[in-house]
């Protein structure tokens, strides 16, 4: 007979946390958000650890070359998707290593031939604020000048004219060679009162643009994921059916961690993959797992091996799995579980393996309770798409500026490329969709992770360790939520800044 779990299963929405103690410890100066991203012995620090919790979903929509340098800049880490053939998968990885601090890659280009209106398109397209001129309109093309937001508007230019006629030319700009360092970049960015250098090869291509704003960036990010030859860190999703040729191509490209891409975990497939990685690599590669929702699943891939354990099925803000399968659980149960069960498990084996709440954070507040619960770090998809470096065209839906958001298991996803995985798509497990755009990826982080210091302080824990061990949580009733947002109808205005 079927059992019967006597348990709810309950979502982040539903519990709040209490105050503890605030003492002179609690700044946000003090706090300390890193945590351990593989696993280690209980005692010892992880061998690949990030400053901010928060990584970026395994998905097309979300996880591009330039959101991976972003928040790897911002002290997390992204995992580029892996429903895309292996040597696409395994150069985005490449150009995420290749990238030097303050060197952005130059990828939106144009024909000087090319109409105003079409390069205002792209600048709304791609959010950048300036395009780079080349005679084919191609990265590889020859280098004929810049053109940007400042360069023109439409009261006074006409929607016809020419880039050509309002750009400014390679000879009228300062540029730098290839090979020059950041400093030296920053120094010529300055005495060219320029906000954008472009580094020009020898045989007048852009390898590389170097904004004026990323030199305060920088400083105000110190707590950059890199490794030890200070390349910005990205980890990449693998699956269980082409892994004997993904994970060595991976490797190679040089992908930091690699995390078994599936809504379900718990499946002899992940215990093959696993049991190859250990084969081959030893500890030298390091390969999360998942997802899974309880206490065995953990446990099944903790003992095959997995260096991190991934948390959630159906709880994404695109799943729609619980509908279509009727498998999932509340997230907030299932970490709860699955957390008493990693401490069991290091308690027995004196092993650490880190758990990653992946899904279903709707508001900042949602990832101080998933933490509280005893998650290691969180796993985002919907927070991230939302923002400039995501992949995904911004468009405007009823005069609202959105961005294009889609899940993994969409037919979108899976027409791009389920690339000979022979598989017809018999049911969408995902929506496709767009998200509120919401600005830079920077700002962002900024403002979520001043929240979570604010709420680690009223709890009195200065490190993600003690807010484990030290949160006290309590469910609320529908009646809390209701009682607190129906007196006061919301002042519409916009906010003086
Ligand atoms: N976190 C979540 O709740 C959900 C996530 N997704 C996302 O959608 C995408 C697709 O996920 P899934 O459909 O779970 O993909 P999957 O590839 O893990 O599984 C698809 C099917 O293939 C089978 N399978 C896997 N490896 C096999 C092997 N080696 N031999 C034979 N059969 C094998 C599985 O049992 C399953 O029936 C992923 O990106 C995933 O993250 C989709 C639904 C829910
Ligand atoms: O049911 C699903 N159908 C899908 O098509 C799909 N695509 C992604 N995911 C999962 O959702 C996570 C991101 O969730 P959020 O947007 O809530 O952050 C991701 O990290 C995945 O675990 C999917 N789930
Ligand atoms: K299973």
């Amino acid at each position: 007979m079927a059992r019967i779990l006597a348990e709810i299963s309950r979502t982040f929405g539903e519990y709040l946390l209490l105050p503890n103690l605030t003492d002179e410890r609690c700044t946000p100066g003090n706090i300390d958000l890193s945590a351990p991203l593989v696993r280690h012995r209980v005692g010892e620090l992880a061998p690949i650890r990030v400053a901010t919790p928060l990584v970026s979903a395994i998905m097309g929509a979300v996880s591009s070359v330039e959101l991976a340098i972003a928040l790897a800049q911002a002290g997390g880490i992204s995992f580029i998707h892996q429903n895309q053939p292996i040597s696409e998968q395994a150069g985005m990885v490449a150009a995420v290593k290749r990238h030097k601090a303050g060197f952005r890659h130059n990828d939106v280009n144009i024909k000087p031939s090319a109409t105003l209106d079409e390069a205002d398109t792209l600048f709304k397209r791609t959010g950048s604020d300036v395009i780079v001129v080349t005679d084919d309109g191609n990265p590889s093309g020859t280098f004929l000048g810049l053109i940007t937001t400042q360069d023109f508007n439409f009261i006074r230019h006409r929607r016809d004219e020419v880039v050509d006629s309002r750009m400014r030319t390679a000879r009228e700009l300062v540029t730098g060679a290839e090979g020059m360092s950041l400093a030296e970049a920053n120094s010529l960015l300055w005495d060219s009162r320029q906000d954008v250098l472009p580094v020009v090869s020898a045989d007048g291509r852009v390898t590389a643009l170097v904004h004026r704003r990323d030199e305060a960036l920088h400083h105000k990010f110190s707590n950059e994921t890199v490794d030890a030859a200070k390349r910005f860190r990205v980890g990449a999703g693998v699956n269980t059916h082409d892994y004997l040729e993904r994970i060595p191509a991976l490797v190679e490209a040089g992908a930091d961690v690699l995390c078994l891409d599936s809504s379900d975990g718990y499946s002899v497939w992940q215990q093959n993959v696993l049991a190859f990685v250990r084969k081959e690599y030893g500890d030298a590669v390091r390969i999360g797992a998942g997802n899974v929702v309880d206490g065995r699943g953990f446990r099944f891939l903790a003992d095959a091996g997995a260096d991190f354990v991934k948390v959630g099925i159906g709880g994404g803000s695109i799943c729609i799995t619980r509908d279509q399968k009727g498998i999932g659980r509340g997230q907030a149960s299932a970490l709860a579980e699955v957390v008493a069960e990693r401490d069991a498990y290091a308690e027995e084996t004196g092993m650490y393996v880190p758990l990653c709440s992946d899904g279903g954070i709707i508001h900042d507040s949602h990832m101080a309770i998933a933490l509280a619960f005893g998650a290691d770090f969180l796993m985002l998809g919907r927070y991230f798409a939302r923002f400039d470096e995501s992949p995904t065209n911004k468009v405007k839906l009823a005069g609202q500026v959105v961005k294009e958001y889609w899940g993994e298991g969409s037919s979108r996803a899976r027409n791009v490329a389920r690339y000979g995985q022979g598989k017809d798509l018999a049911f969408e497990e995902g929506v496709d969709g767009y998200v509120p755009y919401a600005g830079s990826l920077y700002d962002n982080v900024t403002v979520t992770l001043a929240k979570l210091r604010s709420t680690m302080i009223s709890c009195g824990a200065i490190s993600l360790r003690q807010f484990h061990d030290t949160a006290r949580l309590v469910q609320v009733s529908q009646q809390t939520f209701v009682q607190n947002s129906e007196e006061v109808q919301r002042n519409e205005r916009p906010t003086v800044a």
